[in-house]
């Protein structure tokens, strides 16, 4: 028995994130499936981003390093961060970018574990996060290198003595497929190695407990599922039992213990401000604190209940689309799923381009991956029925073989 259209009115007229929908600015006839790359615009934001344009910056000027705290925002911004990753305070500073912040915390691993010299990562991550880990393993010095794992469960086979550091994304973002991080972390710290997590894909998607499985770092942003939108600042965390003996090389004033002081050497700062490296971004970060004022009312359960709900939905209702030669690859248990559902099809590229004609925006991951985000806060069961239906209705069609649409190959 299939899910009727009727059974997702009935499905969101009952479910309690609802009212959510009217935080966020949709565009009208637009079924947005692709939050999990850029997430929507908070309907809050332009107001909060024009407050800070033109009474922060516009009227207070250069006094609002103090009296708005634009000083304190990368650990203030941190510390409402930090519940979103089951992180006490202290642990979680909001700057920069993800890439900048992993380069960050990963020089700071190999550096807590000298004589060890291999990072560990899956080929399949996300590339600039091997394009990092290149570059750090390359500056460390020591014969450190990265070696690449076909995927995670290699890692019985291949932690040893040398490892030094492994990284992982929590949610792939071509697959969708959510790793398992207690096992995963205990694992990695029993080899003696540390563990980084990349949660880009998972933060806001479902709740994370880094604290609670004694995870050492990890690193994500802000745009995708926080809705803070393009080139928002990221984050970093670092435990806390690290933070004493943790030296990251991106060594600017932002990090030192008295920036004012204008003295000619480094010093950290001691706990997590010694992550921090330049100037913050402050209207990235104006958009940041408005969305986390939505966040604050959010229970994370309800997102993940509903994210599975809307994910078992879509994959229920693609499921009959075997016969054009969709092929689910996202995994269908709930405990390895994280909040997108990825479709192989050959000609996946066109395939996305008519839907998005249609008005259904998904993406599409080289080489055959049609890619659709699920994001509980402002999208509903019909929306995904809705979606279901149009792309069933772009196979049968196949409209997609239009010139318009391109070929396979073609980069978005
Ligand atoms: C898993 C993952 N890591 C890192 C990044 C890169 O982030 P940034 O460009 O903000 O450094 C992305 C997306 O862009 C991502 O999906
Ligand atoms: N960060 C992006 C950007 O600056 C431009 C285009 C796309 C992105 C993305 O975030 C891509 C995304 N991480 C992905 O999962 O493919």
């Amino acid at each position: 028995m299939t899910t009727t259209r009727e059974e997702c009115a009935a499905l969101d007229a009952a479910d309690p994130l609802a009212p959510f929908r009217a935080e966020f600015v949709l565009p009208e006839g637009l079924i947005y499936l692709d939050g999990n790359s850029l997430g929507v615009l908070p309907a809050r934001t332009p107001e909060r981003v024009r407050q800070v344009v033109e009474q922060e910056w516009g009227q207070q000027l250069i006094r609002s390093w103090n009296e708005a705290g634009w000083f304190a925002k990368p650990h203030t911004l941190g510390a409402r961060v930090a519940p979103l990753l089951g992180a006490a305070a202290g642990q979680v500073v909001v700057c920069d970018t993800t890439s900048v912040n992993l380069f960050k915390v990963l020089a700071a691993a190999l550096g807590l574990r000298p004589g060890r010299s291999t990072v560990l990562a899956e080929r399949a991550a996300f590339p600039t996060d091997l394009y990092i880990a290149e570059g750090v393993s390359a500056l460390a010095g020591g014969g450190a290198r990265t070696e690449l794992l076909d995927s995670a469960d290699q890692l019985a086979d291949r932690l040893g003595p040398d490892t030094a550091v492994v990284l992982l994304s929590l949610v792939d973002y071509r697959t969708g497929e959510l790793l398992d991080l207690p096992a995963i972390t205990r694992q990695v710290q029993a080899a003696g190695a540390l563990m980084v997590w990349d949660v880009c894909h998972a933060v806001g998607a479902l709740p994370i407990e880094l604290d609670a499985n004694g995870v050492d770092f990890a690193v994500g942003c802000t745009y995708k599922y926080l809705n803070s939108g393009p080139g928002s600042p990221a984050f970093l965390y670092v435990a806390e039992r690290h933070l004493a003996a943790a030296e990251q090389p991106l060594s600017g004033w932002f990090g030192h213990a008295k920036p004012f002081d204008f003295e000619p050497g480094y010093r950290p700062v001691d706990g997590i401000g010694r992550f921090l490296t330049s100037s913050p971004s402050l209207l990235g970060q104006a958009a940041l604190e408005s969305s986390l004022e939505i966040w604050e009312q959010v229970d994370l359960a309800e997102v993940r209940a509903k994210s599975l709900a809307l994910t078992e939905l879509f994959i229920e209702l693609v499921d009959p689309l075997a016969k054009y030669g969709v092929e689910v690859v996202t995994p269908r248990e709930r405990a390895r799923r994280g909040s997108q559902v990825a479709l192989r099809h050959p000609d996946g590229y066109p395939v996305v381009q008519a839907l998005i004609a249609r008005g259904v925006v998904g993406d599409f991951r080289a080489p055959d991956l049609m890619r659709f985000g699920f994001t509980p806060l402002y999208l509903s069961y019909t929306e995904v029925w809705d979606a279901a239906r149009q792309l069933a209705e772009v196979l049968e069609s196949e409209e997609w073989r239009e010139e318009q649409f391109g070929r396979r190959g073609e980069v978005t």
